[in-house]
């Protein structure tokens, strides 16, 4: 196959990434094209690289998502991505499918297309049930490291009268949410960076911090695992809107507005299911070479 590749670049809210269909390109070392690719001023800057392929389980799913962070990490799961993968397939000609089964690291996720004169206007994606429970998460750590990670998702933070305002979420990918009263002025890079180490997280983790702005409204800012401040993050949003309906900031449905726009998320008492809606919109396409072998 060419060792040039043809991609596009698409954004979720203005969370963007590079996609490339691997169907048609092969990328042999994913991690190091979303490395290199990912820069700003050496090659086409973004959050990370998305592939989109053919699924393993055919019966399952009609097509695979795998989602590269800037740093080269693999991530289980990306909310804008798989919402940007629905709009690929449909306006590229790739499927007429207005519902799609997209298999993840994390599973199966069904995205609903919502179509105005032919495009897709908004995509529903079916997230599936967030979990909390840190052993289930955490396989293959020590006892030691598993209880930190339990002391961190027991809300170590805490508001002055005893309740809890943070809550470690996983929406297939780990989240730690934390409510603030003031999240247009902090310092999210220089505690979003110390979070995503901290030694509770032994996989490293997804920081979201979040202000209830209205009812049903929570202004939300994003330190990405891997990416660091990204304009939004979908399957942040589901950690959010749960976080907050577990811990009575707000109820089961919420508007989670983020620097590059609003999410619309319902965690479902009927399934027990997370339902994110919003926007994709494709930026530009190009072709890129592979970087050199090292
Ligand atoms: N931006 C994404 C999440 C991408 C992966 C994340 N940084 C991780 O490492 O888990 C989204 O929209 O969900």
């Amino acid at each position: 196959m060419s060792k040039t590749i043809h991609f596009t670049k698409m954004h979720g809210a203005g969370n963007d990434y590079i996609y490339v269909n691997t169907l048609l390109y092969s990328i042999p070392d994913p991690s190091a094209a979303s490395i290199a690719w990912s820069k700003p001023h050496t090659g086409i800057g973004s959050d990370g690289l998305v592939l989109i392929g053919k699924p393993k389980d055919e019966e399952k799913a009609d097509y695979a998502m795998r989602i590269f962070n800037a740093d080269g990490s693999e991530a289980m799961m990306c909310g804008n991505a798989s919402r940007c993968i629905a709009k690929y397939l449909y306006e590229k000609g790739i499927t007429d499918k207005t519902t799609i089964r997209l298999e993840t690291l994390s599973g199966v996720k069904i995205l609903s297309l919502h179509l105005k004169a032919g495009k897709v206007e908004s995509v529903t994606v079916d997230m599936l049930e967030p979990a909390f429970d840190v052993k289930e998460q955490f396989t293959g750590h020590t006892p030691d490291e598993l209880n930190s990670v339990k002391a961190l998702s027991d809300h170590v933070l805490r508001t002055e009268d005893g309740k809890p305002k943070s809550l470690f979420v996983s929406m297939g990918n780990p989240h730690y949410v934390i409510f603030v009263d003031d999240v247009q002025h902090m310092d999210i890079t220089t505690l979003g960076k110390l979070l995503e180490r901290e030694k509770a997280f032994p996989q490293r983790c997804n920081i979201e911090f979040a202000q209830l702005v209205g009812e049903g409204k929570l202004r939300t800012r994003v330190w990405e695992r891997g990416s660091g401040i990204t304009m939004a993050c979908g399957t942040g949003a589901c950690a959010t809107a749960v976080a907050a309906a577990k811990l009575g900031v707000c109820g089961r449905h919420a508007v989670i507005a983020m620097d590059g726009g609003d999410l619309d998320i319902t965690w479902s008492p009927n399934d027990n299911h997370v339902y994110m809606t919003g926007p994709a919109a494709f930026a530009f396409e190009g072709d890129i070479e592979l970087p050199e072998d090292k």
